[in-house]
Order: C-alpha cells, then structure tokens, then sequence
C-alpha cells in the first residue's frame, strides 16, 4: 500500500521513464496554477498530489497490458485518471470526454502543453459522443456503476478493460448490480487507499 507522498512517487517512478515523471511535475505545477483560477480538485488534495491523483491514475496500469489502446476516459474533469496516463505514455491513444466548458479548455490547454498528438479532448456530454470500439474505458468519481456502464457500453467490445476507480463504495455498488454484470467485474484493492477499491471487467456488459 502506497502511505505517502514519496511512496507514491516512488511507485510512479518505477511505471514510468524520467522524462515521463518530468513531464508530470511540469502537470502538477499547471494543476496547482489553473487551481487557483477554477476548482479542478480540492486543494487539500493537492498537499498529497502524487498519492490522490497521480500515483492513483498510473496504478490503472497494472491492470491491463501497457500497450493496450484506444482508452476512452469518462468525465475527464482535472485529468484524472485519462490524461495524467496520456502524458506518461504518450505513444497511447485516448479520448476524454467531459461536459464542463472551463474543464474541457483546461483538459485542451495541457494536451496543446505536451503536444500529446494522440489524445483527443471531447467537449461535450458522453451521450452525444459517436460510438466507437475501446480498448479500455475508464473513468473516476464519474457516475454510479449501473449509469456508467448504461451510458457507457455502447464503446465496448468482447476486448474491452474496464478500469474504474470508485472509492469506497466499489464493493457495494457491484453488489447490486445482477448477476449477468458481476460476472463480468470484480473489485482490486486500490493501491493508494486502504478502504478503496477498483472496478475491474473485460468484454461487452449485457446492460438494458
Ligand atoms: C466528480 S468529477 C471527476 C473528475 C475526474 N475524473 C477526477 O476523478 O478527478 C466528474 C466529471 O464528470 C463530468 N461529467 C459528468 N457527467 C458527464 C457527462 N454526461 N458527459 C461528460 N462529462 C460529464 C463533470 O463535468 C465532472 O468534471
């Protein structure tokens, strides 16, 4: 378990290259600017930036191959978890979609910042963004389960990793899903929170 800032570091150290984790801190100094201008992200969270937001987007990796790619990040908001993967492993292709003007123009301003051609900024509400086949979907804090997976399957395959972070609540919102989607998921532990968990699945959920 990662239990602090230099854990955390260390940890996404051992994901990524050194320009990787330069570019990251050149992000979390934009963050902390642009958070002054716009709540991105509460500001106590920023005093453990490398445990709550980076080291908790980059541990998405250890769930699926690194090469996996197209990813589709839902409700991007600050970046987290989509954008801060796409600037450690540039070479991946994604899409972040989120509905809020000031967020999509942050979310635009860091991709034009590190000339990350192969990720692509969604300015608008998820249900209005055309289908297409994902390698990976992942979203945090974005909507309960059985909405995301609702609003969000329509982007999966029999291929497809599912990788969302949901906090406290990851067991209990399987739970009540039917059978039919439990057996398509599973919880992993979060590795940057004790109580935190991670909703895991591959394939195409058979949602109504
Ligand atoms: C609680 S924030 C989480 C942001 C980020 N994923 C994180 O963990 O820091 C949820 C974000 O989803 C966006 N959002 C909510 N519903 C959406 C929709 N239907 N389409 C696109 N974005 C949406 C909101 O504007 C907000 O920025």
């Amino acid at each position: 378990m990662i239990a602090s800032e230099e854990e955390a570091r260390s940890f996404c150290e051992a994901l990524c290259d050194p320009p990787a984790i330069a570019r990251l801190e050149r992000f979390i100094h934009l963050l902390g600017e642009e958070n002054e201008q716009q709540n991105l992200v509460s500001s106590a969270s920023l005093h453990h930036v490398w445990q709550r937001h980076i080291a908790d987007s980059l541990q998405l990796l250890l769930h699926v191959p690194r090469e996996t790619s197209p990813w589709i990040d839902l409700g991007s908001g600050a970046g987290m978890p989509g954008l801060v993967v796409a600037i450690a492993f540039p070479d991946l292709s994604f899409n972040l979609v989120e509905s809020r003007k000031r967020r999509v123009a942050w979310l635009q301003g860091v991709v034009d910042h590190f000339d990350l051609q192969q990720c692509r900024v969604y300015g608008s509400r998820l249900e209005n963004v055309e289908s297409a086949p994902m390698q990976v979907i992942c979203a945090r804090a974005f909507a309960p389960l059985e909405k995301l997976l609702s609003l969000s399957a329509r982007f999966s395959t029999p291929d497809t990793h599912w990788l969302l972070p949901k906090g406290r609540s990851a067991a209990q919102e399987l739970a009540e899903q039917p059978e039919s989607i439990r057996a398509t998921f599973h919880v992993e532990q979060s590795r940057t929170d004790c109580e935190a968990g991670i909703v895991i699945g591959k394939g195409r959920p058979p949602v109504r």
